[in-house]
């Protein structure tokens, strides 16, 4: 009589630790936690990241107590994503009809879903795994552009354990050439406004917003303590270093984006604005904005632009 046998054990591989990404329940935003720890979260509406949180929990986006995160206003904070024009439009211009920094920050975008670079056991692996969300928004989602051109953007998210990467590609799926600026512009949280210093831009000209007209490079690193409102032109191979009280804590580089504005809008304006705060709110965060806005990108129609930024945290 044959004797009953065991079943073969079966190997079991180690399980491999992966990136884990959730729809809230009301379809609003998602979220992307890496093994790691790290952490980032985007809302739907515009595509805005609203959160993005190193692995010791530190929060490295400015979200201002009064944004408004259910679809009625822009979001003040984390990274609107600005396009198809920068500023109030020129009303002579093709996107003159268009609100303050365009339409893709206050239009709901999709998501299209998640790429996940999984951690490996292999001996050369650094065992860090990382997830990329991508968005798209088209003409066909929204309602009164008052822009008549025909677009597909698919704005990607990806959340390493050193560093965000926001890429944007602009495709052309019409028929007819247009222009577009573009611009991240991204709240970075820091502790104390006044023991900041961002390098890299020492040598760049630039438009000032607040005193009126352009201005030479200054040739030393920027320190705020007034209203900044500055558009840099800075060739995009050169990074960003933000650092306070002497320790480099964000540094970011670009691809295709050649200007970089940097805002702080001190305490009257911020005391202006019926969705900031808290009321010294400003005292705790800078705009560093990477993007393509002192001349107009022109796209010929059945072409595709991408451009993108890294931001490192690195403190
Ligand atoms: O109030 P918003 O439309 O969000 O714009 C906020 C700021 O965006 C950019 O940084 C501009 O350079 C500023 O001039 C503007 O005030």
């Amino acid at each position: 009589m044959e004797r009953s046998k065991k079943p073969a054990a079966i190997p079991v591989s180690p399980l491999l630790p992966t990136p884990q990404v959730l729809m809230s329940e009301d379809n609003s935003r998602v979220t992307a936690n890496l093994p790691t720890g790290e952490r980032v979260e985007v809302l739907l509406y515009g595509a805005t990241v609203i959160s993005w949180k190193s692995a010791n929990g530190k929060e490295n986006l400015f979200l201002s107590s009064k944004a408004h995160l259910d679809g009625s206003k822009p979001v003040r904070g984390g990274i609107p994503l600005v396009f198809p024009v920068f500023g109030p439009p020129n009303k002579n211009h093709a996107t003159g009809q268009l609100p303050q920094h365009g339409f893709a920050r206050n239009s709901r975008w999709e998501y299209l879903g998640k790429t996940s670079s999984e951690s490996s056991t292999l001996p050369n692996s650094s065992g860090d795994s990382s997830v990329k969300l991508d968005f798209g928004l088209s003409k066909s989602m929204i309602d009164k552009t008052n822009w008549p051109y025909e677009f597909a953007l698919t704005y990607s998210v990806t959340l390493s354990p050193k560093d965000l990467e926001t890429t944007l590609v602009v495709r052309n799926t019409g028929t007819s050439n247009y222009d577009f600026q573009t611009l991240f512009h991204t709240y970075l949280q820091i502790d104390d406004i006044s023991q900041i210093t961002v390098s890299g831009l020492e040598k760049a000209s630039f438009k000032d917003k607040v005193q009126g007209g352009d201005a030479e490079a200054a040739g030393e690193p920027i320190s705020i303590g007034s209203e900044v409102d500055r558009v840099y032109n800075a060739p995009s191979e050169q990074a960003i270093t933000i650092t306070e009280n002497g320790e480099a804590r964000f540094e970011i580089t670009r691809d295709m984006l050649s200007d970089v504005v940097v805002w702080n809008p001190w305490i009257e304006k911020a005391k202006g604005m019926a969705d900031f705060g808290p009321e010294d709110g400003y005292k705790s965060m800078i705009c560093v904005e990477a993007g393509s806005v002192s001349t107009w990108n022109n796209l010929e129609a059945g072409d595709a632009w991408e451009g993108g930024q890294r931001i490192k945290a690195l403190s």
